[in-house]
């Protein structure tokens, strides 16, 4: 019989690396360039996961919305964008990986469902000029037959486009190709793409408990997903 699960595809932010302190970092050097205030990191776990884009334009109202701005109100989000994002990939492309560290146990969930014949892609909302080197910065890109990003297609997590690319790229049918990731975004995505989905607790997911996400299972650390698959494929 065919196993359940052929392949998997991996979240990256919150699932793999704990990338808090690069968003941090990044942003609030692009804040000091706009003469805006800092962000908090909480407030930055709180709105990261929809991509480069949808974390600017948050953090942009967010901060120009603050007293201490000192801001006048025809300055909008709108009008600060582009700058910011042109600031924003500048910083970030140099602190990429300086502040942020791969969880417990993830190196040995890749190296175990590697050598299980478990094909591997890595699917995350990130720009793909970010993810990669970060990847590869942490010495897990080796484990990927496939990487994509946020801007790898036309829409990002939750909708389900991207998963449906993945499993395209990967030549797996969507039922058999595991989601792996550690928020509503992933699950949401899986979900519309018939995937299964794992989630991981100890991401980043808006604020919210991930286990009030529908899931297939919910794990405390990556490292417990190869025995899950294997009991899930036996
Ligand atoms: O960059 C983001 O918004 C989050 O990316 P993720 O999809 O890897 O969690
Ligand atoms: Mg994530």
């Amino acid at each position: 019989m065919r196993p359940t699960i052929q392949a998997a595809i991996i979240d990256l932010d919150g699932t793999m690396v704990d990338t808090l302190g690069d968003f941090e970092v990044a942003l609030n050097r692009t804040l000091a360039d706009l003469d805006l205030p800092p962000v908090t990191r909480s407030l930055v776990e709180r709105t990261v996961g929809k991509g480069s884009e949808h974390l600017i334009r948050s953090v942009l109202a967010h901060q120009l919305a603050l007293p201490e701005a000192g801001v006048s109100a025809c300055v909008t989000v709108d009008a600060l964008y582009e700058p910011a994002w042109q600031r924003y990939q500048h910083h970030y492309l140099r602190c990429n990986g300086q502040h942020s560290a791969l969880y417990p146990g993830v190196q040995d969930a890749l190296k175990a469902l590697s050598e299980a014949g478990i094909p591997l892609a890595c699917l995350t909302n990130k720009p793909l000029s970010f993810a990669k080197p970060l990847l590869a910065a942490k010495g897990i890109d080796g484990y990927f037959t496939q990487v994509f990003g946020g801007d790898s297609f036309e829409r990002k997590k939750p909708d389900p486009l991207p998963i449906l690319k993945t499993c395209e790229a990967l030549g797996t049918a969507l039922a058999q190709t595991l989601m792996v990731g550690d928020s509503s975004n992933d699950a949401q995505a899986a979900h519309a793409a018939g995937c299964p989905v794992v989630l991981v607790t100890y991401g980043y997911n808006h604020g919210r408990p991930v286990q009030e996400t529908p899931a297939a299972a919910w794990l405390d650390s990556l490292a417990l997903l190869p025995a899950w698959l294997q009991a899930k494929n036996t």
